[in-house]
């Protein structure tokens, strides 16, 4: 085998990135995928992406966690779209297909501003919790001391819990910061651990801290930097408009080989 890939990060968030244009990339197993993302006998990634040409787009996404596993990426989204324009798909605005659905996006700089699917449906499952769906599905806890939480063992309860074990679900732990400015931290599905950050998880706990009385832009502090949310709720409680919005960043290139 002897595959190119480049390796980029999104506030943390971290991805093996392939490029497709030619059609001859093998399909790769579960199995392969989790190789090829782990930390010391592979590349090391919390994902893969695979970008390939599709009619009507300038490009189309496809996300595997390092569990093999599908969804939509908020964050390893906005890395394709820098990837995209490195590898020449799109100039500084995208219209690409991704597991959700299609997105629009634009590039200043090393900022990629993201649209996301609207949002109709939010659930306040208690006073603190809720259950919001932005493109993947995300419980979301309002808590005190994050820094000090136990994250793993807490989010893991929850995402194999009766409730969501069967599909799954990520677990965000917010902690307020000023009505509009957030902390959280993310147990993500697929990736099986705490990540960096997680573009639709800090997107989901923003609509539900504007539930709770926030307005936009939401500014998000992760543990891999930050990220901004804006959106416009509607009278009806639907959430359109919503951007996902920071940094992308190509880390390295390098040859697979096995
Ligand atoms: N683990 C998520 C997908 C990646 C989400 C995250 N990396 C992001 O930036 O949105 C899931 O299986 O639903």
């Amino acid at each position: 085998m002897h595959i190119p890939f480049h390796k980029y990060q999104g506030t943390g968030n971290d991805f093996i990135m392939l490029d497709n244009r030619q059609g001859n990339l093998p399909a790769f197993s579960a199995q392969q995928i989790s190789q090829l993302c782990h930390r010391r006998f592979g590349i090391g990634a919390d994902g893969l992406i695979i970008v390939q040409p599709k009619a009507g787009y300038d490009f189309e996404m496809i996300y595997y966690n390092s569990d093999g596993s599908q969804s939509l990426c908020g964050n390893g989204s906005r890395c394709a779209v820098r990837f995209a324009q490195e590898q020449g798909y799109i100039q500084e605005k995208a219209h690409f297909l991704a597991y959700d659905g299609p997105h629009e996006a634009h590039i200043q700089g090393e900022i990629v501003h993201l649209a996301m699917a609207d949002v109709a449906e939010t659930r306040q499952l208690e006073a603190d919790t809720f259950f919001i769906n932005t493109g993947s599905p995300h419980h979301i806890c309002f808590v005190n001391a994050l820094h000090d939480y136990e994250v793993v063992s807490k989010g893991r309860a929850i995402r194999y819990s009766d409730t969501y074990k069967m599909a799954g679900t990520n677990v965000n732990f917010v902690e307020k910061k000023a009505p509009s400015s957030l902390f959280v931290r993310t147990y993500e599905r697929g990736v099986e651990n705490e990540t960096l950050s997680c573009g639709t998880g800090v997107t989901a706990a923003s609509l539900a801290a504007a539930i709770q009385g926030a307005s936009s832009p939401v500014v998000v502090e992760t543990l891999g930097g930050k990220l901004s949310v804006s959106f416009v709720r509607q009278p009806n409680g639907r959430f359109t408009d919503i951007w996902l919005i920071g940094p992308a960043v190509k880390v390295f290139e390098g040859i697979i080989t096995q």
